[in-house]
């Protein structure tokens, strides 16, 4: 029986500085993994697509198959290699739900890039990488109502990846600043992205793009010198953190106890509840997670983990 498994990690999207530009694939630094996995197995049909789910977050998904991002992955990627008939054989697929709906870790997103790098494994390649890419932005872009790479992009191709607006080439690979450690706390409540989206102006004062184009031009400069003071000193987010921290309850209080604890910079991961602090040892990142752990988490379902960048993406694991 053929079968193919693939991988995709967890992502902050903006990493703070960068609204829908810049993206930071995740791995935890105790060895496990934050993401979801998609397994992809011949099936013997009359249907050509089967689809369980499993995981620990499988039961805040949809209960119809057809609505979750997966199956319609599965569609948009058969009408990409133009219906052919390698493609027309029966699979089922299942969906390790692994990470939380709306947590502001690029969930939607994680599925995305392990369905679509899973059947283009298991169909023997028919896709390019810039057609995969091309693709899950479309599929993101459906969820959130509007196309942003920075979950899908950086979760597909790891590191911290910065976004071009080209057509040719949609994201590059940024350098790591390698002694960084990133601490992330997930509060335990959803926040929608596409309701995050709605709430933010639709224009920006002079002083305020300014603000945004400087820090993200220093914040390149600094990663390719490795100049971890100054890129961690631009890491201020001035289009979406004054409108959405007001949907994340404790989000001062938690940058301020960040802060004295000897975190170098802090933010909200994507559209929030998340929230990241970038440490510069492991014993300011383990004293961070303690006091995200205490003063952030709102629910049972909240977690912190103390992470790397992941450098690999997506992976085909079996
Ligand atoms: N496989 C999937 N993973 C996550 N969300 C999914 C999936 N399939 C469908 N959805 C729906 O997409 C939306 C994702 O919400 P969103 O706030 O964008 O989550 P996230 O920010 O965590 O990606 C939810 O309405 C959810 O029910
Ligand atoms: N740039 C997007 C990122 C959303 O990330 P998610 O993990 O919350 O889906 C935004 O800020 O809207």
């Amino acid at each position: 029986m053929k079968k193919t498994t693939a991988y995709a990690p967890a992502s902050i999207g903006n990493v703070s500085l960068g609204f829908d530009i810049l993206g930071a694939a995740l791995a935890p630094v105790d060895g496990s993994k934050i993401g979801d996995e998609v397994e992809i197995e011949s099936a013997t049909g009359p249907v050509l697509f089967e689809f369980a789910v499993d995981g620990q977050f499988a039961n805040k998904l949809p209960t119809e198959p057809r609505e979750n991002i997966v199956f319609q992955c599965y569609q948009r990627f058969i009408e990409a290699c133009g219906n052919s008939d390698a493609i027309n054989a029966p699979i089922k697929v299942t969906l390790r739900k692994n990470l939380p709906i709306g947590s502001g870790l690029g969930s939607s997103a994680s599925s995305i890039v392990a369905a679509l790098v899973g059947l283009n494994a298991y169909f023997d390649a028919p896709l390019s990488d810039h057609q995969l890419l091309t693709l899950m932005g479309e599929m993101e872009g459906q969820i959130s109502g509007s196309i942003h790479y920075d979950n899908v992009a950086p979760s597909f191709l790891g590191g911290i990846t910065l976004m071009t607006g080209l057509t040719e080439s949609i994201a590059v690979k940024l350098p790591v600043i390698s002694e960084w450690y990133w601490v992330i706390c997930y509060a335990g409540i959803n926040v929608s992205t596409a309701e995050a989206r709605k709430i933010l102006p639709a224009s920006y004062s002079l002083q305020d793009t300014l603000t945004f184009g400087r820090q993200l031009a220093v914040f390149i400069q600094a990663l390719h010198t490795q100049n971890a003071k100054m890129a961690s000193a631009v890491i201020h987010d001035v289009i979406a953190e004054p409108h959405r921290k007001r949907l994340l309850p404790g989000f001062d209080e938690a940058r301020q106890a960040c802060i004295s604890s000897g975190a170098s910079a802090f933010g909200i991961s994507g559209s929030g509840p998340t929230v990241f602090a970038i440490c510069e040892s492991l014993d300011i990142a383990l004293q961070v997670e303690k006091v995200l752990a205490q003063q952030y988490i709102q629910t049972d379902k909240g977690f912190t983990k103390v992470c790397r960048v992941e450098n690999q993406g997506a992976t085909v694991t079996g």
